[in-house]
């Protein structure tokens, strides 16, 4: 059995990614590693991740993302497991239908054109930033609604001190969680506020039947399965907080990343319209090439073998969409930036499979915003090239982060042209 030295985690620490991908090619798939008491088992490539997606019932859910409850509530359907999680999803995902995306597009446009409008030619700014701020208003608007979305400014910014906490490193959570220091501490009071807002705004949608909204919320307080079976607050409230826990962060981060590239190689610098393919075909690339999700967890819960390998109960087992995409039997040149690798009329053209381009896993709790974040990477995409001409400047680009790896200096960009919205 493969085990990692401890020197593996020293590499792991200084050059996460990188290291991954190495661990990968000098030890198989699949890879032990060990530091004092914290054991993970990390499944490699292609098949792991097919085994994985089709035995979602030899795992659990909740032990592997214990670290997200004190931020997303109980409920939150990434911690619940079994029926709960079936029923839950069931009423959750109406929410989510493609027909109901639909009528989200125009808030999406909406918010990418006032960044764009702001901007003035000759200026330096950093686009992941400045769309940062057009997601995080979309997602506030179109969860929440527009009653509380008037206050988004201060609204988004108590979710964020929620949201910094996922970026501490194990060690650190626990410390601060276990000695109450202030960045727990505001971060809970923070998040006390924002239940208490979406409570108020919870009764209020009970109250007023009649004013149907077309945000997630209404969707969710409206939400009855065939049973009669409906969300209670607490599960309502829970949704809405980890919905935008899972969702703003990653999809600013894509955002980033397409930036990036396509400021470095302008001959994909296209305008078309947000559904048109060489949009779609952008949005696949900057995905399998900079996946914000670099790790997916699971919690063994009944013992399995895989490779000849016995996987015991309790192991905390890793996939990697970052490793799978980075791999050259299956991505011909993968560190190459390359959208007409999408292109099915290309010669070289072949469908990839789940378990080869997995930005949003698969199986069970396959992520459930993924139709959302591409229409609105799509759209804001759209706009983006129509609206503007950025250029390069010289700027230190690296990742940070695992589960939305993300720009860590942003993505510093001339403006070189804004044209009026049309
Ligand atoms: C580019 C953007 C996004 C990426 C890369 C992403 C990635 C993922 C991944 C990999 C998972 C599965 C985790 C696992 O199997 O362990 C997941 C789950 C989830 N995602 Fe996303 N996501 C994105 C955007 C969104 C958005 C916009 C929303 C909601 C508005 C969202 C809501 C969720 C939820 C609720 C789950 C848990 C589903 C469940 O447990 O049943 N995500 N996401």
């Amino acid at each position: 059995m493969p085990t990692a030295k401890a020197v593996d985690y020293f590499d792991l620490l200084r050059r996460p990614y990188d290291e991954l991908v190495a661990m990968h090619r000098r030890r198989g798939e699949v890879v032990k590693t060990r530091l004092g008491p914290i054991h993970y088992t990390y499944l490699f490539g292609a098949d792991a991740n097919r085994f994985v997606f089709a035995n979602s019932d030899l795992f659990r859910w909740r032990e592997a993302f214990e670290f997200l409850v004190p931020i997303t509530g109980e409920t939150a359907l990434i911690t619940s497991d079994g029926a709960p999680h079936k029923r839950r999803r069931r009423l959750v995902q109406p929410a989510f239908h493609h027909r109901q995306i639909a009528g989200y597009v125009d808030t999406f446009r909406r918010n990418a054109d006032r960044v764009i409008d702001s901007w003035r030619p000759g200026t330096v700014v950093d686009a992941y930033a400045e769309f940062r701020r057009a997601i995080r208003r979309s997602t506030i608007e179109l969860l929440f609604g527009e009653r509380l979305a008037a206050d988004e400014q201060r609204l988004g910014d108590q979710l964020q001190l929620v949201l910094d906490l996922l970026d501490l490193l194990p060690f650190e959570r626990l410390l601060q969680e276990r000695l109450g220091l202030p960045k727990w501490r505001r971060a809970l009071a923070a998040k006390a506020e924002v239940d208490a807002r979406v409570f108020e705004e919870i009764a209020y949608r009970r109250a007023h039947p009649d004013e149907v909204g077309t945000d997630v919320l209404s969707s969710l307080v409206d939400a009855v399965d065939e049973d009669g079976d409906r969300l209670s607050d607490e599960e309502i409230r829970d949704q809405v907080i980890s919905l935008i826990s899972a969702g703003y962060e990653t999809t600013s981060a894509a955002m980033g990343w397409l930036i990036h590239e396509l400021v470095n190689a302008p001959k994909h610098w296209q305008p078309a319209p947000y559904d048109d393919p060489s949009i779609a075909n952008l949005v696949s690339e900057a995905l399998r090439l900079h996946p914000p999700a670099v790790l997916s967890a699971r919690y063994v819960a009944t013992e399995f073998e895989f490779a000849g390998e016995r996987i015991p109960v309790g192991t905390q087992l890793i996939i990697s969409p970052y490793v799978t995409h980075r791999l050259a039997e299956i991505w011909p040149d993968p560190t190459r930036f390359d959208p007409d690798r999408w292109d099915p009329q290309q010669a070289s053209y072949r469908k990839p499979t789940p378990a080869e381009f997995l930005p949003f896993a698969a199986g069970a709790h396959r992520c459930i915003g993924s139709t959302f974040a591409t229409v609105e990477l799509q759209v804001v995409l759209s706009r983006l090239l129509e609206r503007a001409t950025l250029s390069p400047i010289a700027q230190r680009i690296e990742p940070i982060g695992y589960g939305a790896m993300r720009p860590r200096y942003g993505v510093q960009v001339r403006i070189d042209d804004v044209r009026p919205a049309s």
